[in-house]
């Protein structure tokens, strides 16, 4: 419609670049294998619309990272208030997270000869995923902002679907963070994934073998999680280094965790649910062996055995401070759960799952075809 003195339309061919860009990314859940990502080993994992982060870009004359109001307090109301603050939240926000994805982007560019225009832009972030509790927020932030930046630059068709996980997972490399691939992989594509890191692959193609597998295979599942934030690179890295040092009970426990996603595969194709429980409890039960008690948590621990006193299955969804529950005797089991869960003081939702977010350009990229 055309009124008089109402600004003119921008010319139809105007650069895309002009436009504000935003993308989310969704929280994830473990729910078999991990943490064998960061160890060549396999996990399935889905992602879920309960929580997301959200990254906005914007053209602008500066290239500027916006810190969050929240996230990246650096204001105080005391000193006491500072140290309340660091003390449970540590010393870091998304900030960095967003400068490394926008380094290792423009590096892996350069490295493929993949030509970027000059023009600048602001990035800024909202999240609403619990912050630091093993359900990806840290990854949420940096695959929303990777997304951003393929569109910004209109890149979706020369970054490939496969290498785009890896990528991302190397902006928190970037920052110290030990972490792995599972979280990434699952953000990138969507849905349920089953994931194969398997050594061959990682070396030979750079990327593992992702499958989608159909997201009605899943029984009903619940999330529960509590403001308990636990640094995740923290928690992985005395493990990491064992691994590292040939450690036979964590090179061997970590090939059985492995193993749990490939046993699990078979379990959800055939709906063998009374199976998939057994193999989720198995999960966590090699994770506290590895790990310790104290790595983990008293209050992560507890969250598990709450789920666990009611008959339902339960492992963590990541490094810790949220667990998945599988409640095999159907909604009077679920009854007892959350009045568990409301005894103990913990949040519990039911698990929403994310259909796959590929897109056709995206699809397009992939070297094997998808199931
Ligand atoms: N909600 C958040 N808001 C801002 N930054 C975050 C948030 N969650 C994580 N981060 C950043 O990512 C880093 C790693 O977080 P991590 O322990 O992996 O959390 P998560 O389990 O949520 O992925 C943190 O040290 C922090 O810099
Ligand atoms: O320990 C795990 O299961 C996962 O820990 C990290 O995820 P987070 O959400 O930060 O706890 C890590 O990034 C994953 O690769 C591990 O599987
Ligand atoms: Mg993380």
């Amino acid at each position: 419609m055309e009124g008089n003195g109402s600004p003119a339309e921008p010319p139809a061919t105007a650069p895309a670049a002009a436009a504000m860009i935003e993308h989310k990314a969704y929280a994830r859940i473990g729910l078999l294998g991990n943490p064998s990502d960061v160890y060549y080993g396999r996990t399935i994992s889905l992602n879920i619309s309960n929580f997301w982060a959200s990254v906005r870009l914007e053209p602008s004359s500066d290239l500027v990272i916006v810190p969050h109001p929240t996230h990246d307090l650096v204001k105080f109301g005391s000193l006491s208030h500072l140290v309340n603050r660091l003390e449970n939240e540590g010393y870091y926000g998304g900030v960095r997270l967003l400068m490394a994805t926008c380094k290792v982007f423009n590096k892996y560019c350069e490295e493929q000869g993949i030509e970027l225009h000059n023009n600048n832009f602001s990035l800024s972030y909202e999240t609403n995923i619990p912050r630091q509790t093993g359900l990806s927020g840290s990854s949420a932030i940096v695959c929303a902002a990777f997304s951003c930046l393929l569109d910004f630059y209109d890149v979706r068709d020369k970054i490939g679907v496969e290498m785009r996980p890896q990528l991302i997972l190397n902006a928190e490399k970037e920052l110290g963070i030990v972490a792995g691939l599972q979280d990434r992989v699952a953000q990138v594509y969507g849905g349920l994934v089953y994931m194969d890191f398997n050594k061959d692959s990682m070396h030979k193609c750079g990327h593992g073998n992702y499958m989608q597998l159909d997201t009605s295979l899943l029984p009903p599942l619940h999330l529960i999680y509590a403001e308990n934030p636990s640094d995740s690179g923290k928690v992985h890295s005395t493990v990491r280094q064992r691994w590292l040092d040939g450690d036979e009970f964590i090179i061997s426990s970590m090939e059985e965790v492995a193993n749990l996603a490939l046993e699990g595969k078979t379990a959800l194709l055939e709906k063998d649910y009374a199976k998939l429980a057994t193999l989720m409890n198995q999960n966590f039960d090699l994770r506290r062996r590895m790990f310790g008690d104290a790595a983990l948590g008293a209050l992560n621990i507890e969250m598990v055995e709450v789920a666990r006193r009611v008959g339902a299955a339960s492992k963590f969804t990541g490094s810790g401070g949220a667990v998945v529950a599988f409640c095999p005797d159907g909604p009077s089991q679920v009854e007892l759960l959350e009045n568990a869960c409301k005894k103990g003081g913990f949040d519990i939702v039911p698990v929403k799952v994310v259909p796959s977010l590929l897109n056709e350009i995206d699809i397009r990229t992939l070297s094997s075809k998808i199931a």
